[in-house]
């Protein structure tokens, strides 16, 4: 059965560090209130059965809201969440196992960060749904990511993907209408979203930013 496809736009990847005492659950339903379109769970540093319990909150937080959560890396616990799917790296599990975890009707995202990449992942075809490149910008929430590669080489995995792509890494409302202009599908946020003062107003600017709306 073919997924609907995954808006992408302002995408949340959640940091239970950043998101303090107000949480990563309160954080992703006042993202989504604010504009957000899909909420990534990831968390490197919880045990699988934390991981199941924040998990359900964030489901919980975000009943009728329709914005799909992803699970990062911990594509066995998918189902247990009731996520929709799940967003793994060039170091995680493999797409093909990924996807026989899966099943059908869930969503996969697979980070890349060259050309090569893109190029090798190919021949998975329909098992992606969408592909984040980064970091594009300087960044300090994911301390063994790459280094920064800058707005060409999104330009470049944009010209050469089947997928839609969403970009990753320094990311905040400033730099968000200079992805947008590469036609990348969305920008995946952190810190310009989890523990921001007021969780709403910094989505609502990176909504409005995507959106090509002045404020
Ligand atoms: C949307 C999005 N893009 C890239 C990543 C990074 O994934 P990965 O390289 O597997 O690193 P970790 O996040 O697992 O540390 C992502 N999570 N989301
Ligand atoms: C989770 C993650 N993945 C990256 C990659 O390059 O694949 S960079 C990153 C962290 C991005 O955090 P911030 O929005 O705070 O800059
Ligand atoms: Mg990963």
């Amino acid at each position: 059965m073919a997924r609907a496809p995954i808006d992408l736009s302002v995408y949340l990847v959640t940091d239970t560090v950043l998101c303090g005492e107000f949480g990563a659950a309160a954080t992703a339903r006042a993202a989504a209130a604010a504009g957000a379109t899909a909420v990534q769970l990831r968390d490197p540093h919880a045990s699988d059965d934390e991981m199941v319990a924040l998990g359900r909150a964030v489901i919980a937080a975000l009943e009728g809201s329709g914005v799909p959560v992803l699970v990062n890396d911990r594509v066995h616990l998918v189902h247990a969440i009731g996520a929709q799917g799940a967003h793994i790296g060039q170091s995680d599990l493999g797409v093909d196992e990924a996807r026989a975890i899966l099943g059908e009707d869930s969503y996969l995202g697979l980070s890349v960060q060259t050309v090569d990449h893109v190029h090798a992942a190919r021949h998975h075809g329909e098992s992606i749904d969408y592909l984040g490149i980064g970091p594009i910008w300087s960044q300090g929430t994911k301390p063994d990511a790459a280094a920064p590669s800058g707005i060409d080489t999104l330009e470049r995995v944009l010209s050469v993907s089947p997928w839609p792509c969403v970009a990753i890494g320094g990311i905040d409302a400033r730099r968000t209408a200079t992805v947008r202009a590469t036609g990348a599908a969305g920008v995946a946020v952190v810190s310009a979203i989890c523990g921001q003062p007021d969780v709403a107003a910094a989505t609502g600017s990176i909504r409005a930013a995507w959106d090509g709306v002045r404020v």
